[in-house]
């Protein structure tokens, strides 16, 4: 296909990384659908049909949280103009300029038509005039054209970082519900990758037919003008040759469906491959001690065959569609110039025939590209749809209307009635109406088996879900009654992995409290017990210990790591203090420290913890609520529940005991055989 005049096209942006759902590795360069460089060619050379993969059960990509579902061109009208408004200027000059290369590029040459005609004595104009004005549209173009790929550029770098920017903060935002489905390196990937094409697309949908539209009625007008010069043609036949125009790219792309089909399944024997080498990776070594290699390396054999026929099938019929796309300017000028021939006579400028040839290219691209473009959206949907979904998703607890910013006086914590199940299925019951009064200023321990619903109240206990039945209170108030930014500065967890940022120790406690001195922190280091252990790491500067977001790399061990942790959620002068399973990865010293801490603690706070250690629960807590598959089974102190028997926590600390001693065990005592002497040799 012949290409328009310099800068005529539009460019993409730069290459962002999109992972290619074709054949091969992930290249770098424009998202898929989109040729690299813009939308230059019928077909995007390398990347997606332009039918767009439009296989049985719509596309899907493999490993997304989001389930495949067919393209909603209203979703996308709604995000891309969204994007739009988040750089009105730069994306209103970018389309403007581009717009305008396109609809000089057809006029400058029909200047050249006119030129010819001028040259051969038919035309009234100047030849001269007609070669300079020739020039300085082309100067015009050349420098409006560079000028609309630099806004552009400047439009889409723009867009993205306004993308990225929602992207991260309303990810933040939302709930439980939302990060038990997309999981980390999820949000990473939609993030980081999936918003570049994302960008891109939704970008494109809004400039792409103003832009190309210009380009191909500009086009068409002059077609349509040169056709009539040859008087020859009756007005239907010129109506028919016009609708070939558009009929013969309509066709192309009707081509271009079975290619995507073709492709669509490629993509399902890759992600088949993909599960199958999963399976291999996941363990090797248990591979190898199964002596199971040879049955994996035939599986993975099989899967590389059916991906390598998958490719090679789609690749010919792709590259048959685009023999054929690339032909149609040539078919079409063809039949015009034979057309042409026949009814050409001595009136009929010659210019008008080269009219034809340039304005046919003019037409017929466009409309290509357009088709391209808009068929090839389907392809880039399972990445835009991870994006809109953030854009979209509502934070699942908000604040009540009436909620108000309230310093809690009482820092009794109470659960009424309380009856909650996890959404949306909201079933099974998880806690089947429990009722508690935490008191404040001591130290409870909610005690109970793996999967009773410990951690459940303490979930509830911070709003990150709300209960189905019953009432959550702090100081007698409902907890909707308090915004969730005063609830969460007052009730603070302190979970069983605390995150924490890849940086310097300082700046992990600037994540909770940015102002925060250096004194506050060391003063809350010293109050848990840590500071002089973390001295001995950095005595130069303990605030600038490197820490890592990964436990068990970088400076601090596992249990400093908790201490750090505790220390700052200290800094934030919590009236409630929730800890989950506090003396995980505690060595024994610092076990009695934590403990002496935590009473001392319990003084000011209120302390509700989830713990499994009952020995530890006995020497910390004042109290302790027994749970048993959602219901509260028995509440009291530690020492008197062990003295009272026939409770949860006594028949714990009793299993416990019986696991830790040897009584019990009928052990045979068998001298141990002489050690034989080795003799020397
Ligand atoms: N996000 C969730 N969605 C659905 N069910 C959940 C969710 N989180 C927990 N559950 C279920 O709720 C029940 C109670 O879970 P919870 O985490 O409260 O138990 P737990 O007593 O803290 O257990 P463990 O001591 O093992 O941590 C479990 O059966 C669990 O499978």
């Amino acid at each position: 296909m012949k290409s328009p005049a310099p800068g005529a096209e539009m460019k993409g942006p730069p290459p962002q990384g999109i992972p290619l759902p074709l054949a091969g590795a992930p290249k770098a360069g424009p998202p898929p659908g989109m040729p690299p460089g813009g939308m230059k060619g019928p077909m995007p050379p390398g990347g997606m049909p332009p039918g767009g993969m439009k296989g049985p059960g719509g596309p899907g990509f493999p490993g997304m949280p989001f389930p495949p579902e067919p393209m909603q061109f209203r979703k996308l009208l709604r995000w891309a103009v969204m994007l739009a408004k988040s750089a009105p200027l730069p994306f209103l000059g970018s389309v403007g300029l581009a717009a305008l290369v396109n609809a000089l590029t057809p006029y400058s040459q029909q200047v050249l038509v006119s030129l010819t005609a001028a040259l051969e004595g038919k035309g009234t104009a100047d030849p001269k005039w007609m070669a300079l004005l020739y020039a300085v549209l082309a100067v015009i173009v050349i420098l409006l054209s560079m000028a609309s790929k630099l806004v552009t550029t400047w439009s889409n770098e723009k867009m993205l970082v306004a993308l990225r920017h929602l992207l991260h903060d309303r990810m933040l935002l939302l709930g439980p519900q939302f990060h038990g489905k997309v999981t980390g390196p999820q949000l990473v990937q939609i993030i980081n990758n999936f918003s570049a094409g994302a960008q891109f697309t939704l970008r494109e949908i809004l400039a792409y037919p103003l832009t190309r539209g210009v380009g191909l009625v500009t086009a068409g007008i002059f077609l349509a003008g040169n056709l009539s010069a040859f008087a020859g043609i009756p007005p239907l036949a010129r109506w028919i040759l016009l609708a070939l125009v558009v009929i013969i790219p309509l066709i192309g792309w009707k081509l271009s469906g079975v290619v995507g089909r073709a492709f669509e399944q490629v993509r399902a024997e890759e992600a088949a491959f993909a599960d199958e080498l999963g399976n291999s990776t996941a363990q090797p070594l248990e591979v190898q001690l199964m002596r199971a290699h040879a049955q994996r390396s035939r599986s993975i054999a099989e899967r590389l065959q059916s991906v390598m026929a998958a490719k090679l099938r789609a690749t010919l019929r792709r590259e048959a569609a685009q023999q054929f796309q690339g032909s149609m300017s040539v078919i079409l000028t063809t039949v015009l110039l034979i057309y042409a021939a026949f009814s050409f006579d001595k009136d009929t400028p010659v210019g008008a025939l080269l009219g034809l040839i340039l304005m046919v290219p003019l037409v017929v691209g466009p409309i290509q590209e357009l088709v391209t473009f808009f068929t090839g959206l389907s392809v880039n949907w399972p990445m835009i749809r991870p994006v809109g979904e953030i854009i979209d998703a509502k934070p699942e607890i908000a604040d009540a209307k009436d909620a108000a910013d309230i310093a809690m006086t009482d820092a009794t914590a109470e659960l009424t009635g309380v009856t909650f199940g996890y959404p949306p299925a909201k079933s099974p019951v998880i806690l089947n109406g429990v009722s508690h009064r935490f008191r404040a200023q001591a130290i409870t321990a909610i005690v109970g088996g793996s999967g009773s619903g410990k951690s459940s109240v303490m979930r509830l206990l911070v709003r990150l879900y709300d209960p189905q039945g019953g009432q959550v209170s702090i100081g007698g108030r409902p907890l909707a009654a308090y915004t969730l930014e005063s609830l969460r500065r007052q009730v603070v967890t302190l979970s069983q992995f605390p995150l924490m940022l890849s940086g310097s120790l300082r700046k992990n406690f600037e994540l909770v409290k940015p102002d925060v001195s250096d004194e506050d922190i060391l003063a809350v280091l010293r109050r848990v017990g840590v500071l002089d252990a973390l001295t001995r790491i950095r005595p130069e500067g303990v605030l600038d210990i490197p820490v890592t977001q990964t436990a068990g790399t970088g400076t601090l061990s596992g249990g400093q790591r908790r201490l750090v942790a505790l220390a700052r959620a200290l800094i934030l002068a919590p009236r409630i203090l929730l800890l989950d399973e506090p003396s995980t990865g505690v060595d024994v010293e610092s076990t009695s420290r934590l403990v002496a801490v935590l009473r001392e603690l319990s003084r000011e706070v209120t302390i509700i913890m989830v713990e499994h250690d009952v020995d530890f629960v006995t020497a910390v807590a004042d109290e302790v609520v027994c749970i048993d598959s959602g219901t509260f089974v028995s509440a009291g102190a530690p020492q008197a529940l062990i003295a009272s028997g026939g409770n949860l926590f006594a028949r714990f600390v009793d299993a416990r005991r019986r696991a830790t001693s040897t009584d019990h065990l009928d052990i045979e005592r068998v001298p141990l055989p002489a050690i034989a002497k080795v003799a020397k040799t």
